[in-house]
């Protein structure tokens, strides 16, 4: 582990994609650092780039140029074969609770699946590691054998939480990890997840469009626009003195949607102290 770097640094980084319109810059020369045991969230209006850096953090995507240094070591530069070791390290919670685990699968699979891949336990010690999960994440012994479409969004989303957690990752990135949730079950994954992190010092990356959730959760608010990065500082200089015109527009489109085309419906951001 380097002592002197942040856990978490990205430099420089651009991100493309190849459309029938020739190379489209989804992510231009963004940086930023993160320490150990907190949480940056990345805001900003649909297609400002938010998903497709955490992509690149995951290294689902080759950033077209920069680094991503966790610890010190720049995933960018490693290949499949020399980052495969090191993805248990970091782990995804995505949006849509519904989509991104098999309806079909219990519990105890979804769970333990990661476990398996990285041939960790026998099967028995992977079936107690999950019961410990499920009880991490507030769900009883019971749930395990249940099947994934048996469950609630929230329930889902926890048992989607329960299994990034189950390679002990230092860090998470969570992709509207709880937009798809009803607000009083939202504040309780919010719990979970804070919960979390003052047990084990994991840290987050939190991308959503609700600054009253960025506001619960964040030490830090990236706020982006068009692939750029627009702002960074601690979540109380970003969202109650805004240094930029554009994040006062977003606090506004918080409390008036009316004012920011762009931003859907379900993107409106609920609950800003304003
Ligand atoms: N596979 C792809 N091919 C081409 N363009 C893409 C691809 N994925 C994303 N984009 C474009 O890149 C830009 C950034 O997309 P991204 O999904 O990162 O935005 P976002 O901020 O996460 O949006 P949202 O909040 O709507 O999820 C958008 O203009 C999007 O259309």
């Amino acid at each position: 582990m380097n002592q002197q770097a942040p856990f978490l640094s990205v430099k420089n980084l651009s991100v493309e994609y190849n459309t029938h319109n020739g190379i489209f810059r989804a992510v231009d020369d963004v940086s930023f650092d993160l320490e150990r045991g907190t949480t940056l969230a990345v805001v900003g209006e649909s297609g400002c780039g938010k998903s497709t850096i955490a992509k690149s953090i995951m290294r689902l995507l080759k950033p077209a140029k920069g680094q991503i240094l966790l610890d010190g070591t720049d995933l960018v530069a490693l290949n499949e074969k020399r980052l495969r070791p090191l993805r248990r390290k970091f782990q995804m919670v995505f949006q849509d609770p519904y989509g991104s685990l098999d309806p079909s699968h219990s519990a105890e699979q979804i769970i333990t699946e990661p476990l398996k891949i990285q041939k960790s336990g026998t099967p028995a010690e992977r079936r107690k590691e999950a019961l410990r999960l499920l009880d991490r994440v507030g769900l009883p012994e019971g749930a395990l054998d249940k099947r994934a479409n048996e469950f609630s969004g929230g329930q889902r989303q926890r048992i989607g939480i329960a299994r990034a957690l189950a390679s002990k990752p230092e860090l998470l990135v969570c992709d509207e990890a709880t937009s798809a949730l009803d607000v009083s079950v939202q504040a309780q994954v919010l719990k979970l997840l804070a919960e979390i992190q003052e047990d084990t010092g994991i840290s987050y990356v939190f991308i959503s469009h609700n600054l009253g959730v960025v506001q619960e959760i964040s030490d830090q608010v990236m706020v982006m626009r068009k692939g750029k990065l627009v702002e960074l500082g601690s979540t109380e200089q970003v969202l109650t003195s805004p240094a930029q015109p554009y994040t006062r527009k977003l606090r506004r489109a918080a409390l008036d949607p009316s004012q920011m085309e762009g931003v859907k419906p379900r993107h409106i951001l609920a609950g800003l102290a304003s």
